[in-house]
């Protein structure tokens, strides 16, 4: 190594996202005395407030961002370093930074999160959404939008074809529904409504203890419009930062440059075949252009259901990779397939002394029946709130077992205006044919899905104000055998709180 080490800590933790903040606040709680460095690429930190345990594994919280003095002003042994790490040294256990220093570490915790998995890397009209600067990059791309088209099926598409008024909006899917990651067909029918104008029904509430949907052939593709009165928003752009989170898109107006309100046609079952700009399109002759796709769009984009769309820009909502590059070089990390560093019920990767938490790891340990990782803010949270525990316990030889907050999954959000809360294998992930749903259904007002296996409750999806959420829960811990009950589970006219009392 070129450079001398300018100070060794006890703790070194990369990455000032949710994650990393976290586990800093552990520690230096913790063990007041030990000498912390928050090594962060970003001008500012994540800071989690708000902190409200909805029940015993739901948590609901907001994300601020904040300069580091905060964190410094509260933890006095807590230094804060603005600087890239650009490579780590397991052997002699130190890390350099991009402005040429090098610090050392007793134990080290990786937080450094990930970066949008981006369709094509190349393509300047290919956009991912990742922090507070490539939101704003996307909102003034926006502002003078007539078109874009969405690819991908996640938590960014769900919410962008929501928000984005004032430009059409092509979404292509992979699958037969939208919002995979997160529901199943039956949740994406009762969602659908939501993009087309706002019109009161009466709801009627209709219990469907057998489970069918109607769904799109393949290929097809519908169009939702709606129109929509301006809703109240701040306008102040916010300060760039780490990965975005809840209500992201609340401070920025996301509008096209098209007087016309929400416009969104969904291609269902395609991927991205190529994409390319009007000189190709000509080149290439395109026979697929429908009439009222041609014109001078900047890019075209064409599908494997045979259709091309021009547009403004293309937004990729396809995932993210974790950000593990700086740490690989002359180590010996263990990987898992989706790229994270793997860790385990310690959070401890292979390497000696390193943790790591967050979006960058991949959970490696035995999970419990309940529960999955999925690379969100409330497992960064707690990934980082444990790691930094376990590190303390390892450096005080004390005994640690994994936290209870991986026994369940769970997850508090919002899509398309309404409540969601997903609990357990709310998809019935990995359960094979083994399983029964219950559905019960009341348009425009809720969505109640319980996925049950040998009569046990082991995962449900909650759309509305269901107020279900802690009975659930509590049934899906306890693992009480509900077959006496059967479909009167989901009767809208027993009070299913009482009922378990
Ligand atoms: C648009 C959007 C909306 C989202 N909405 C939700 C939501 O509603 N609910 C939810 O639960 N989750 C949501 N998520 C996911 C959630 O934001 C992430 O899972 C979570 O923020 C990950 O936290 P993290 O600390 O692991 O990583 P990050 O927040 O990505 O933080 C990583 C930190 O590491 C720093 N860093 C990176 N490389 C280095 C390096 N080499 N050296 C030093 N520092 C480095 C970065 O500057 C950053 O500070 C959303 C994500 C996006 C992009
Ligand atoms: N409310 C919430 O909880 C939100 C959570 N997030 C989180 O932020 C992160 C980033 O969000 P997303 O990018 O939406 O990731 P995601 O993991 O939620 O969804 C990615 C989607 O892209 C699809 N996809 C992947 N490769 C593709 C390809 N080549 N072509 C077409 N489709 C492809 C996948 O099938 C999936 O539907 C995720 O971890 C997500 O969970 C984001 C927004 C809201």
């Amino acid at each position: 190594m070129a450079h001398k080490v300018e100070k060794t800590f006890r703790f070194v933790i990369v990455g000032g996202g949710i994650a990393g903040v976290t586990c800093v606040e552990q520690l230096s709680s913790q063990i007041p005395s030990a000498e912390v460095a928050l090594i962060t690429a970003g001008p500012h930190i994540k800071a989690v407030t708000n902190y409200k345990q909805v029940s015993k594994v739901l948590e609901e919280f907001d994300v601020e961002e904040r300069p580091s003095s905060v964190l410094e002003e509260k933890f006095p042994n807590l230094t804060v370093i603005h600087s890239a790490v650009k490579s780590l040294h397991t052997q002699s256990h130190s890390v350099e930074t991009a402005d040429g220093r090098v610090f050392g570490y007793e134990k080290l915790c990786l937080c450094s999160g990930g970066r949008p998995k981006l369709l094509t890397q190349e393509n300047p009209y290919v956009l991912g959404i990742r922090d507070t600067d490539s939101a704003q990059e996307f909102q003034k791309r926006l502002s003078k939008a007539k078109r874009i088209v969405v690819v991908g099926n996640g938590g960014i598409a769900l919410e962008l074809v929501y928000e984005v008024e004032g430009c059409e909006v092509i979404w292509a899917v992979k699958d037969k529904a939208i919002g995979n990651t997160f529901f199943d067909a039956g949740a994406a029918q009762f969602l659908i409504p939501s993009l087309e104008a706002d019109k009161p029904e009466r709801a009627a509430p209709c219990k469907r203890p057998r489970y069918t949907t109607e769904e799109p052939a393949a290929g097809a593709s519908q169009t939702f419009t709606a129109d929509r009165n301006s809703r109240g928003r701040n306008s102040g752009p916010t300060e760039p930062g780490s990965a975005l989170g809840p209500d992201w898109h609340e401070g920025i107006a996301l509008r096209g440059a098209e007087q016309v309100s929400r416009r969104v046609s969904v291609e269902y079952q395609c991927e991205v075949e190529k994409i390319f700009t009007s000189e190709e399109l000509l080149d290439s002759q395109q026979q697929t252009l429908r009439p009222e796709n041609v014109g001078s769009w900047p890019v075209y984009i064409q599908l494997t259901n045979g259709k091309t769309f021009g547009c403004d820009f293309v937004v990729s909502a396809t995932g993210v990779v974790p950000n593990t590059e700086p740490f690989l070089h002359g180590n010996n990390f263990a990987r898992a397939d989706d790229g994270g560093l793997r860790v385990d019920d310690h959070m401890m990767t292979s390497e000696l002394d390193v943790y790591a938490a967050g979006d960058v790891c991949t959970a490696c340990w035995e999970h419990s029946p309940l529960w999955q990782q999925m690379r969100l803010w409330t497992q960064a949270r707690q990934m980082g709130w444990y790691a930094g525990r376990c590190m303390a316990a390892h450096v005080l030889s004390e005994p640690i077992e994994l936290d209870f907050c991986f026994e369940l999954f769970s997850h508090i959000t919002k899509f398309f205006n309404y409540k969601v809360v997903l609990l357990g294998k709310f998809n019935g992930q990995g359960l094979g044919p083994d399983h029964e749903l219950l559905v019960r259904c009341t348009k425009g007002r809720e969505y109640v899905k319980v996925v049950l296996s040998g009569g046990r409750m082991v995962g449900a999806v909650l759309i509305g104000e269901t107020d279900l959420e802690e009975t659930f829960e509590n049934l899906i811990l306890n693992q009480m055998d509900l077959t006496p009950y059967g479909e009167e589970l989901l009767n809208p006219n027993i009070d299913i709180e009482d009922y378990f009392d």
